[in-house]
């Protein structure tokens, strides 16, 4: 017992009993026979696969009541199975929701999760593949989603088995969910809940696993102005007032914010944005046309708010994604004082915060982002309002060899858009599909010279003041 010596015998008989027979019992079908199973109507799982597709399912409860739909308990899900049943053996875990307490309990679920992840990353977990899995409700009006994995041990090892129970023994309650996988001697595939001994309410039992259709929007669309994309400072204020127990600089924050003027106007000067993914030329162009403008150049998240980036940027994408929202409002005071005087460059503005923060929540492929004119693209009514907002954009293999020219430290998240592709078409679609102001995409693959001629350009036509 390497990871958890003070549970002995009691755990080791308790991992016996986990172990998993060869067939799912026969009683337990008859069961199902006898009983006309229901589907579990109210939980709904989506798993993202290896080749970045998305797989939904359902469980059917072995004694459930009502009507019983036959032809959808045969169904199977070639792809569900080839991952869920590879060797070895795959695990799943699911954080609960904690009911009924508003972004409070989405930050405890949120902290809870990231929890998991950094204990899943490290040994002896690094053996294994870490998957997303989401829990949502067929109806999104209802539901509040619940995050996990899928963890696939391809050696099925004893050590990864207590390691995940002693994960579980260690978390409060509600405890994560766990279950594993598991074909029945027809191939069909079934899901084993564990259950915990000693604790009221942990429930075990068998389910059958029920590929279902891909419903006509991601199951998170419809939170993300509850988690990362807020729209409006009273909502955000709102997810970094429950941040203070535990993150002091929250409330540091949240005094700037105080200090910032209310309604805030523009100056008669233009307000620029310059946009883009990493290493797209955005401080390159900012720096060169500011000077050429005489403007004030200003970047976000600002230098007051910065200090605390790293601290934010470590936390659960709903307290991140606030630092970055509540970034922009105390920028805008900036901005507005600034603009009264000269031209205003801004690297980074509102559009960053929602185009990462739609890519980086919303798996599977671009088309399963939010359709355009959705209000995640809209600009916050109580945000000031640039006069032109420009994405620049390069091609990937362009960009990669900028990134490595400049040979600078990379953050884990410009490690992924470098990695993953389908992350920068993500983010550049969701630019893309901003509003009010949209963006003007400018062709950053050329020279520098001639790079910051277009922008210059295009600004001069849309500002007359110029
Ligand atoms: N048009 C361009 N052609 C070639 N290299 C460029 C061009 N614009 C910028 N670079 C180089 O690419 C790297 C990334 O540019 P940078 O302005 O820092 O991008 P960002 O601010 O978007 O991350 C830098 O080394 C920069 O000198
Ligand atoms: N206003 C802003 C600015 C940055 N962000 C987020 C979006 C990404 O997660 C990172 C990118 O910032 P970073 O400083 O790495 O980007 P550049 O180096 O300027 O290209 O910050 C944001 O959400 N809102």
């Amino acid at each position: 017992m390497a990871y958890f010596p003070r549970l002995g015998n009691y755990m080791l008989r308790f991992l016996e009993r986990m172990r998993p027979s060869s067939q799912v019992p026969a009683v337990r079908r008859q069961a199902a026979a006898v009983n006309a199973p229901d589907l579990a109507r109210d939980r709904f799982f989506l798993l993202e696969l290896p080749d970045a597709g998305l797989a939904h399912f359902t469980l059917c409860g072995d004694y459930g009541e009502g009507g019983t739909d036959w032809s959808a308990l045969a169904a199977r899900d070639p792809r569900l199975e080839a991952f869920l049943l590879a060797p070895g053996r795959t695990y799943s875990l699911c954080v609960p929701a904690v009911p009924g307490s508003g972004y409070r309990g989405r930050i405890l679920a949120a902290r809870l999760h990231q929890h998991l992840l950094q204990q899943l990353s490290r040994d002896p977990f690094r053996q294994c593949e870490l998957r997303r899995l989401l829990c949502y409700s067929p109806d999104s009006r209802s539901g509040i989603t619940e995050k996990g994995f899928i963890l696939w041990d391809p050696h099925d090892c004893l050590e990864i088995q207590r390691a995940l129970q002693g994960l579980l023994f260690a978390c409060e309650t509600p405890r994560p969910q766990m279950g594993m996988f598991k074909a029945d001697h027809s191939g069909l595939l079934w899901q084993r809940l564990w259950e915990l001994p000693g604790v009221v309410g942990d429930k075990g039992g068998t389910f059958r696993v029920v590929p279902t259709e891909e419903p006509p929007l991601h199951p998170l669309v419809p939170e993300l102005p509850i988690t990362v994309v807020f729209p409006n400072l009273e909502e955000t204020r709102k997810v970094f007032e429950e941040c203070i127990p535990f993150i002091p600089e929250a409330k540091e924050i949240l005094n700037l914010v105080d200090k910032c003027p209310k309604n805030l106007q523009k100056g008669r000067f233009p307000v620029i944005v310059i946009e883009g993914l990493d290493a797209t030329g955005k401080t390159t162009v900012t720096e060169k046309v500011s000077k050429a403008l005489r403007a004030v150049f200003l970047k976000s998240p600002p230098p007051c708010v910065s200090q605390w980036r790293k601290i934010f940027d470590d936390e659960p994408t709903i307290i991140r994604r606030a630092y970055y929202s509540l970034g922009n409002y105390i920028m805008a005071s900036e901005i507005a004082k600034q603009s009264t005087q000269a031209p205003v460059i801004i690297d980074r503005y509102w559009h960053s915060t929602a185009a990462y923060a739609i890519a980086t929540e919303i798996s599977g492929l671009p088309h399963h982002l939010p359709p355009a004119h959705h209000s995640v693209y809209q600009w916050p009514q109580d945000l000031l309002r640039p006069d032109i907002v420009l994405l620049l954009t390069v091609n990937p293999e362009e960009r990669i060899h900028r990134i490595l020219g400049r040979g600078m430290h990379k953050t884990k998240e410009e490690i992924e858009l470098e990695n993953n592709e389908l992350f920068r078409e993500k983010v550049e679609i969701s630019y893309q599909r901003m509003e009010n102001p949209s963006c003007h995409t400018v062709d950053a693959n050329p020279n520098r010279k001639v790079v910051i001629a277009t922008v210059l350009n295009i600004i001069r036509k849309h500002c007359a003041s110029l």
